[in-house]
């Protein structure tokens, strides 16, 4: 958690004693807690706060906990509520599961047992409510810890914003394909702010980090005595979102039976609880993501292609950061300043060493490793320019980049390398003429300038003869003339 940035969390308990223990459970500055005693203090201060999650009890004096959920509820949907509840009333939580609330516990329940659900809600809460805020919106006043821009200049990316505009309002299944950390998530939960159902719930599961059955149960449910250890019934997913959005992150790790079963919700609209009978309606936006290489896993059978059909109403693919050419320097340069401020350092200038180096670097974790490399470089740099030696141990002159180049091989590769993923990321299928006209370019100039503009000392010292010179000065006089400048 941020600690720049805490989460608001309003707590509505008419004992004391619960609302001593929470404040002590989640301190400042991680936290900020706020109390309530009644339900109409609760929704009092939740308008004043704007809390980031709700923790209600559901038995509180002026009113019932449930009428007050559906209050909250009608207040603003996307902030988790989870009821508090004694023995004698977790059947009425149960049922309120299905009324919107994001999770309930039993009381009397220890920290351990709480926590994790409290900072899922704040998760889940942050990923409906912080506004991933794109290159189109002119928003530029916003203050950056309370929103995340997502930055992109190079066409690929541009692509992807038009397509998020073009998606977003159509009520279709999303999926959203790149490596780790090229932003698969900010761009999902700009789908949904920019969705119809924006106002409604989002919830969002990681299905790799959940094994099959519990993760069957998270987003289906299940009845009470549908397998060792279910006490109490369950409501999942897909019957907690009606009527708002899922984003399965990860879908590509899903087995096949887990395959199958999301596959039916999403034909038919409808399921059953694990263990149950009854049939379940339910009406929810899929967006899904995942690292892997789909058309692969459908080869080797690990994916079926009528799950992949079905989810791919809609695809985008998100590029991986090193063929973004220069949008790595403006994302360099916005997240030093940004994580500069957070971190209180005065930052004045990126050496261009240190550029070039990041430059050079193919970023095997995206957007996410850059983050982390610029945090760790402001945290170990002193004095307003960030020099080389800042960057992490590790980074500069050690290993390759993963391509078998060189790391810190210079800056003049990093400048090339640079203009050569530029050239990619426009689309350009004359690279290395390109390249090669633009080499040129400096080498002739210099070796001209340095003769004073003598064509014989010059082809002399360049290792060509006259003739050769000339035609090639030509050459590239008629593709700078022919707007082929290169
Ligand atoms: N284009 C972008 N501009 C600015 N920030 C970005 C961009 N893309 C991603 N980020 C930021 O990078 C971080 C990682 O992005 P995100 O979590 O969305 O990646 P991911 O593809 O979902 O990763 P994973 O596959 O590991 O789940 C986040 O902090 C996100 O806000």
């Amino acid at each position: 958690m941020n600690s720049n940035d805490p989460s608001t969390l309003l707590i509505v308990d008419d004992d004391a004693l619960i609302l001593q223990v929470m404040k002590l459970c989640l301190p400042e500055p991680d936290y900020h807690v706020i109390t309530a005693e009644t339900a109409a203090k609760g929704l009092e201060l939740f308008a004043e706060h704007k809390p980031d999650a709700v923790l209600l009890d559901i038995q509180l004096p002026d009113q019932s906990g449930l009428a007050a959920l559906h209050e909250f509820r009608e207040r603003d949907r996307r902030v988790p509520v989870i009821l508090m509840t004694g023995h004698g009333t977790a059947e009425t939580a149960i049922r309120a599961m299905s009324g919107g609330a994001f999770e309930y516990v039993t009381k009397p329940f220890e920290p351990d047992d709480i926590l994790p659900v409290i900072d899922s809600a704040l998760e889940t809460s942050r990923m409906a409510r912080k506004p991933a805020v794109l290159p189109s919106e002119d928003r530029l006043g916003e203050d950056d810890t309370k929103a995340d821009r997502v930055l992109g200049d190079c066409p690929a990316m541009v692509e992807v914003f038009r397509s998020i505009g073009r998606v977003a309002s159509r009520d279709v299944a999303v999926l959203i394909l790149g490596e780790t950390g090229t932003g698969k998530e900010v761009v999902a939960r700009a789908i949904y702010q920019h969705s119809q159902r924006h106002d409604q719930i989002f919830h969002a599961i990681n299905c790799a980090a959940i094994p099959e059955n519990l993760l069957e149960s998270e987003l289906f449910g299940h009845e009470r005595g549908a397998f060792t250890g279910a006490e109490q019934r369950h409501v999942g997913k897909f019957e907690v979102c009606n009527g708002g959005t899922l984003f399965l992150d990860e879908i590509g790790d899903m087995t096949p039976r887990m395959q199958t079963k999301l596959l039916r919700v999403l034909q038919e609209k409808e399921f059953e609880r694990v263990g149950g009978s009854k049939t379940i309606q339910t009406d929810v936006r899929i967006i899904a993501a995942t690292n892997r290489d789909v058309e692969a896993a459908i080869s080797d059978n690990s994916f079926r292609s009528d799950l992949y059909y079905r989810l791919n109403e809609f695809t985008l693919y998100l590029p991986p950061l090193r063929e973004r050419g220069e949008d790595i320097r403006i994302m360099i340069e916005y997240f030093f300043t940004r994580f500069a401020k957070s971190l209180g350092k005065e930052v004045v200038s990126i050496a261009p060493e240190t550029m070039a180096a990041m430059m050079l670097h193919s970023w095997p974790g995206n957007v996410r490793e850059l983050q982390g490399v610029i945090k760790q470089t402001l945290l170990k740099a002193s004095g307003p320019v960030i020099v080389p030696a800042f960057l992490p141990s590790g980074f500069v002159g050690h290993g390759d980049d993963g391509l078998g180049r060189s790391i810190g091989g210079g800056a003049w590769q990093a400048g090339l390398r640079s203009h050569v993923a530029w050239l990619f990321a426009e689309g350009s299928h004359t690279i290395a003429a390109d390249i090669h006209d633009a080499v040129d370019r400096e080498i002739l100039a210099e070796v001209l300038h340095a003769t004073q503009g003598n064509v014989s000392a010059a082809s002399n010292r360049l290792g060509i003869s006259r003739p050769t010179l000339r035609n090639r000065i030509k050459q590239l006089d008629r593709n700078t003339e022919g707007g082929k400048e290169r």
